[in-house]
Formats: structure tokens, sequence, C-alpha cells
């Protein structure tokens, strides 16, 4: 889950929430009316209007809204207005007079809010309060501190619940970021060989996915191999090897654009995706490489009768977006040539010539 799905979620909770709302609030207006007619009385305005109203705002909630919190909120508001509106009319409209009526009347509005609102204080106070006030007003205060009770236990235990659910809330929303700034890292260090701090093969096929979206331009794949790599290490040891493997890195690193992508393709292969280059600039920067390592002067003794240093071949082809499996094997093919031909070479892939034929025009 990323923050996008949890704000997703967040926002399909407050959904829920304000359907339920609008929901209740049909159940009770329309028990209102239907017991109004049943006991011959006339149903109160505000309360048929809650039942015209509600149906109406849930339909276009379920279709249309948005921004529910800010939905919810003003919903609550209107139609905890209406209750009040209902408890006052019904209230005057009895004969005699009954005061549990309020009460009763009281505990419905709280009972919406308890079931409907739970996460969002705001629009609990604003649908509860114009009824609480009410109720208060019509009581003349008789029962003030009973009532007061009434409302203030229900408000603070809400409150309670809502800090409880706000800090968890908070809590979910840090752990989820905090996971997914872990995932990135650890995608982003899947893609990274850890010796040279080149991009693997994984990161490469990403890289390569990317680059198809611009197939217009024309792009080079260069791949280069260290030579006579087995007799380094046999003769200066493995960790010696993996200097003389950092150093190389470095230096193609160093050798081309920072546009242009190095990965590490193998033990001691490297691959170069030269981006948006020609065959002229591609073969002068597979050159520069070539030369970059040779500047290194990494002492390599092979053969007892000539002192030599690190070095390195290359093979390059041109990335054709539609095949790229074909321009690899051209230029591992081209790579081959120059081994053959002598290593410390760069060698072209001739494109329109089959791979199988491996025609090159060697380049030193
Ligand atoms: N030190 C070190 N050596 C590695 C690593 N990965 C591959 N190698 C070595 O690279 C050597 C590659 O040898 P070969 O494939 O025979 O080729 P080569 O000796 O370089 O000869 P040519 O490619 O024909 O010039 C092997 O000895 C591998 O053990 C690595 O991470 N560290």
């Amino acid at each position: 889950m990323n923050n996008i799905s949890y704000d997703e979620l967040r926002r399909s909770r407050q959904r829920l929430s304000l359907l339920l709302f609008l929901f209740i609030n049909i159940l009770f207006s329309i028990f209102y009316v239907a017991t109004a007619f049943n006991t011959t009385r006339t149903p109160t305005i505000p309360s048929i209007l809650v039942a015209l109203a509600s149906p109406i705002l849930l339909i276009i909630s379920y279709f249309r809204m948005k921004n529910y919190a800010h939905q919810l909120n003003i919903f609550s508001l209107i139609i905890g207005l209406l209750w009040a509106w209902h408890i006052s009319t019904r209230f005057h409209s009895m004969v005699p007079l009954d005061k549990n009526v309020l009460l009763f009347s009281l505990m419905m509005v709280f009972f919406i809010s308890a079931i409907s609102l739970t996460g969002n204080f705001q629009a609990f106070c604003l649908h509860s309060l114009p009824s609480a006030v009410t109720v208060v007003v019509l009581d003349d205060f008789t029962h003030a501190p009973m009532l007061a009770l009434a409302i203030v236990l229900p408000l603070l235990s809400f409150s309670l619940h809502y800090l409880m659910h706000k800090r968890a809330d908070v809590f979910t929303h840090e752990l989820v970021n905090r996971l997914s700034h872990e995932r990135e890292r650890f995608s982003d260090l899947s893609m990274i060989d850890p010796l040279t701090g080149l991009f693997n093969r994984r990161g490469m096929n990403n890289k390569l996915e990317n680059l198809a979206l611009d197939k217009g331009n024309s792009h080079y794949i260069l791949l280069l191999d260290i030579d006579h790599f087995k007799a380094y290490n046999d003769n200066y040891g493995h960790t010696m090897g993996d200097k003389a493997l950092v150093a190389v890195a470095v230096a193609i690193r160093d050798a081309v654009r920072s546009r242009d992508v190095v990965v590490r393709y193998g033990g001691e292969e490297f691959l170069v995706l030269l981006i948006d280059v020609d065959q002229h600039q591609a073969m002068e920067r597979a050159e520069s490489v070539r030369q970059a390592v040779l500047d290194l002067k990494i002492p390599h003794v092979y053969s007892e009768n000539e002192p030599t240093t690190v070095t390195l071949s290359a093979g390059i082809a041109m990335l054709s977006g539609d095949n790229i499996i074909e321009s690899l094997s051209m230029a591992d093919v081209a790579l081959y040539q120059a081994k053959k031909s002598g290593r410390n070479v760069v060698q072209l892939a001739v494109e329109d010539n089959p791979i199988n034929t491996g025609s090159v025009n060697a380049v030193q």
C-alpha cells in the first residue's frame, strides 16, 4: 500500500460515513412521517424535508461527490438544524406537553451521529448540537443538569474515541509512509550492483523499459569485457580483482555522459546504453571508454614476456527498440570479434548484416 491508496482508503471511509448518515436519516424521517400519519397527526415540515432531501443527497453523493468530508459537514449541519426544527415543532404541537419526547428526540439524534459520524468529530457536533440546544431551551432549563449530562457524556466519550482514532490514523499514515519509502529504497537497491554501484541487469531492464518511450531517437549498446581477467585474478588474487573491477567501473562511468546508463552486465562484463547518439558519437564514446581504462595503468602481467596493464575489449551495436535481444546479440558478436582481433579494441557490429555471419567493422 502506498500513500495514494491509503488516502483513497480514507476517502472511501468518509464516503461510507456520508452514505450511512444519509441512509439512517431516511429511515428515521420515514419513521416519523409514517407514525405521524398513523396517529392522525400532520407530519412536521422538517421531517418531510429530511425524508425528501436525504434520498436525493444520497443519490448525488453516490454518483457525483468528491470531497466527502466537506459534504458530510454541510449535510450534518443542514439535517441537524432540520431535526432541531422538527423537535421544536413537534413539541409545540403536543397537547398536553410531554417533556419525555424531548429526551427521546435527543437520543434519536445522538443515535444517528454515533452510528454514522464516529470518524468525524466536526460533523458529529454540527449534527447533534442544534437539537441539544433546542431541547435545553424547550425544557426551560428545568432539567438542565440532567440534560447537560445526557449531552456532555456522549460528547465526551465520542471526543475520547475520536482522539484515539485520530492517533491511530496518524500512526497508520506514518507507517504507510515509511513502508513505501522502504519499498522504494529496496527497489532501488535491487537494481544496483553492490560491488561497483552500477546498475545490474534488473536496473538495465528498468531503464530499457523507460527508453522505449522515446523510440524516435537512436541509441547504442556498448558491451565491454575486461581482457584476461581470469589471469588477473590468478596472479593478484580475488580481492585485487575486485579492486580492479571497481576502478574500471568508475573509469567507464566517468568516460560517458550522466544520461548514459552504465551496467555491470556480468562478472567482468559491463554494458553502456549510449542514449541519443549517432553512430559516430557512439564510436567516439566507446573509444574514450577503452582509453580511460587503459589510462588507469593497472598493472596486469599475464604473460612473462610482455608487461602490460588492464584493458578491455568492446562490441558496439545500434539499440533497436523493437528487438533489444537482437541488438544485444549483435554487440556480443562484435565483442567476440574484438577479442579475436587481439583485445583492447572497439568493434562495431554492422546493422544490416545477419548476426550469425557476424560481419563487423573494426575501429581502433
Ligand atoms: N575478482 C573478481 N573476479 C571476477 C568477478 N566476477 C567474475 N570474475 C572473474 O572474471 C574471470 C573471467 O574469466 P574469463 O571469462 O575466462 O575471461 P578472461 O580471463 O577475462 O578472458 P577474455 O575475456 O577472453 O579476455 C573469471 O576468472 C571470474 O572468476 C568478481 O566479481 N570479482
